[in-house]
């Protein structure tokens, strides 16, 4: 599904604050796969994810989604490419805190090039909220839930979209060991109703609960285990 060659991505080159991120990466990840991302802080996990989930460009190399090319599409391309194909869990739930859980995961589908009447919507983020068990939370304002509630809420708005693929920054990262265990363990039964899955993570045991472990350090894939 997803063909990444040689792949580079710099920021403000040759300015003082530039610096290379990316630096000639190689990897395959395919339909159905788990997999996870690890590295140490600042080695390039989010750019990486930024680039595979087309919210931001890489400056050379090959990028391959369903054998299509990436690098050379157009914004408006890339934005229905996000809109039919991914869903995006980003790093602390990035969620709006005084509208609903209901209102948050609907959000998506007003950016959808397809147009849908509201009940529609609303039908939709409800479905998406039940596969995350938070369906009878769907009226309450965000800022009134727990922080595992509030990432399943994320979850469900990346899902909303019936994505085949969801892309999760941290999805862990704010949360206690058992509620990360509960994020895992949705996320992996997510994964088996057939979503593949992308999570980049700093936490072992969250990497290790993966099909795989792709490692980067210092903006190259050292090892995928
Ligand atoms: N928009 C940007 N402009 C300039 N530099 C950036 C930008 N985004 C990231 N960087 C730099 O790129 C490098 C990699 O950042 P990135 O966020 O991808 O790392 P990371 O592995 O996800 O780190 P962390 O685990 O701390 O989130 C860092 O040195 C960072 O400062």
């Amino acid at each position: 599904m997803i063909e990444i060659k040689n792949l580079n991505k710099a920021y403000n080159l040759g300015e003082e604050n530039g610096c290379e991120v990316l630096k000639g990466i190689n990897l395959t990840i395919h339909d159905g796969e788990m997999t996870a991302i690890m590295g140490a802080s600042g080695a390039g996990k989010s750019t990486l994810l930024h680039i595979l989930s087309c919210i931001d460009r890489y400056d050379n190399g090959e990028y391959l989604l369903d054998g299509e090319l990436i690098g050379r599409m157009g914004d408006a391309r890339m934005a229905e490419i996000r809109n039919e194909k991914m869903g995006i869990v980003m790093q602390d739930f990035a969620l709006i805190e005084d509208f609903t859980a209901l209102e948050n995961v609907m959000m998506p589908l007003d950016f959808s090039a397809k147009k849908r009447r509201k009940k529609e919507k609303r039908n939709m983020a409800l479905e998406a909220l039940e596969a995350v068990s938070m369906k009878e939370y769907a009226g309450k304002p965000v800022c009134k839930l727990s922080g595992g509630q509030k990432q399943r809420v994320a979850i469900a708005r990346g899902l909303v979209n019936r994505p085949e693929i969801l892309f999760a920054d941290e999805p862990t990262g704010a949360l206690d060991s058992v509620t990360s265990g509960e994020i895992m363990k949705l996320l992996r039964t997510l994964n088996e109703k057939g979503t593949t899955m992308v999570i980049v993570t700093h936490d072992r045991l969250v990497a290790e609960s993966c099909d795989r472990i792709i490692k980067i350090v210092d903006g190259r894939v050292q090892d995928i285990a």
